[in-house]
């Protein structure tokens, strides 16, 4: 299908719609880049009140693993192209939606369907494309597990299920004692009700990074054509990102190497938008991780660091209109967590947080805080990454999330 020729008025029988599958704090800011440009924006999540709800023009609440449900609200809001912003998606239903030509999805149906599932884009970049990835196994029992790890991936070795994200049910196992507890936790932690799950071999990298890939129409030639933002470095705990920064110095090697590496694992998913490829890196080697064709959770430093946030390169590509991916300055992100179970929260410290010279916060309003729930953000950029991470912690360490009432 091609791109969106023209933008109308949102709300007009001109309307651009875009529906979006998963209205976080991602979606959110990509909600306010298509509103900016008078998209009509149809914010869709599993509960009321999702932070992309709050600046949509229409909300709704359904069960997106559900195909009948999800085909029906596709029907009734006719949206011109679909963005799921999670992968939790009956894609199957996404599939048929594309290939009825009932809805554009971004970046393509297979892509979602490929990166919903651990087995699909792993195999794909292993097995397909020939990328370099840690050794790897797929297991639907306890026992499989554990014939998994002794037949060659061995300790310390990394258990997942094939369906989660944000670390969800994600354990190291170092020896044998460990893998019952992996197993059970990756039950609990998966997104939907199925028991397989990945085994990795542990990489003991360098460093690791986000590479922003950006597949968007080049305006010179009229084609899609691939660019990448400077590359992210973050730290991750438990599995989920607790800090970020751009640029992460590279190695010409490691990052060539990086960017081919995006470029052909996008390339095999298609489609238009942004990309976030995640890549293990020791000293001069470099091992495919997993991608997200939507915006990543790393790469919210954007916001402060380059022209075009990720959000706004992400819309950009999505309508068919030309993105700049270009570093503005050093930046970085600090990870708010709800630090608490309640509904309704407060936020104390946020005047001495944007006290911090250059800091800035994002506060996304989810209705419900869990301690490990990630609440908001602090950004700040400096002279260069140490000072960017420097004051975006003391940031957020500023922001107090308390009691509501
Ligand atoms: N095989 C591995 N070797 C070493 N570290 C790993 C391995 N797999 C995962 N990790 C660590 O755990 C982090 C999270 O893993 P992964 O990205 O697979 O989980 P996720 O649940 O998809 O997270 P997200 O949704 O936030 O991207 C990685 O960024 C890395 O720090
Ligand atoms: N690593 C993926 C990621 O960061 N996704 C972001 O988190 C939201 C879910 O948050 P919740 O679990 O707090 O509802 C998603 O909607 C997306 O914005
Ligand atoms: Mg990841």
């Amino acid at each position: 299908m091609t791109s969106p020729s023209r933008l109308g008025t949102p709300l007009s029988p001109s309307a651009l719609r875009v529906m979006l599958l998963g209205a976080g704090e991602l979606g959110k800011e990509v909600i306010i880049a298509l509103q900016r440009l008078g998209v009509e924006v149809i914010a869709v999540d599993r509960y009321a009140n999702a932070p992309g709800q709050q600046v949509a023009h229409r909300a709704h609440v359904i069960d997106m693993t559900d195909p009948a449900a999800l085909r029906a609200l596709v029907e009734a809001e006719r949206p011109h192209l679909i963005v799921p912003e999670i992968e939790a998606i009956a894609t199957a239903a996404l599939l048929e939606i594309e290939a009825e030509g009932l809805a554009e999805v971004i970046p393509t149906a297979r892509a979602a369907q490929l990166t919903m599932n651990r087995e699909g884009i792993r195999r794909l970049a292993a097995e397909e494309l020939g990328l370099a990835t840690s050794p790897y196994a797929f297991a639907d029992t306890v026992q499989q597990l554990q014939a998994a790890i002794d037949a060659g991936i061995g300790y310390p070795c990394v258990v997942k299920p094939v369906m989660s994200s944000s670390g969800k049910g994600q354990s190291v196992l170092r020896g044998p004692a460990d893998v019952q507890r992996a197993w059970d936790y990756a039950m609990t932690g998966s997104r939907v009700q199925q028991a397989r799950v990945i085994v990795e071999g542990f990489i003991n990298f360098d460093y690791e990074v986000t590479l922003l890939t950006v597949r968007a129409v080049n305006p010179a030639t009229g084609e899609v054509a691939t660019a990448f933002c400077e590359p992210i470095g973050h730290l991750q705990v438990d599995g989920d990102y607790v800090e970020s920064w751009q640029p992460q110095p590279m190695s010409p090697l490691a990052l060539e190497r990086s960017r081919s590496i995006a470029e052909r694992v996008t390339t095999a998913l298609g489609g238009r938008g942004i990309f976030g490829v995640e890549l293990f890196v020791r000293g001069d080697a470099v091992w495919f991780s997993e991608v997200s064709p939507r915006p990543h959770d790393t790469g919210l430093v954007t916001l402060c660091s380059q022209r075009q946030s990720e959000f706004e390169l992400h819309a950009r590509a999505i309508l068919g209109l030309p993105v700049d991916t270009t570093l503005r300055e050093p930046g970085a992100s600090a990870v708010i967590y709800g630090g608490l179970d309640a509904k309704g929260i407060a936020f104390e410290g946020v005047a001495e947080a944007l006290a911090v010279p250059r800091a800035d916060l994002r506060l996304f309003g989810k209705p419900e805080s869990f301690v490990k729930r990630r609440m908001g953000v602090a950004l700040a950029a400096g002279a260069d990454t140490d000072q960017a991470r420097s004051r975006a912690k003391q940031a957020a360490a500023c922001v107090r999330p308390v009691q509501g009432v």
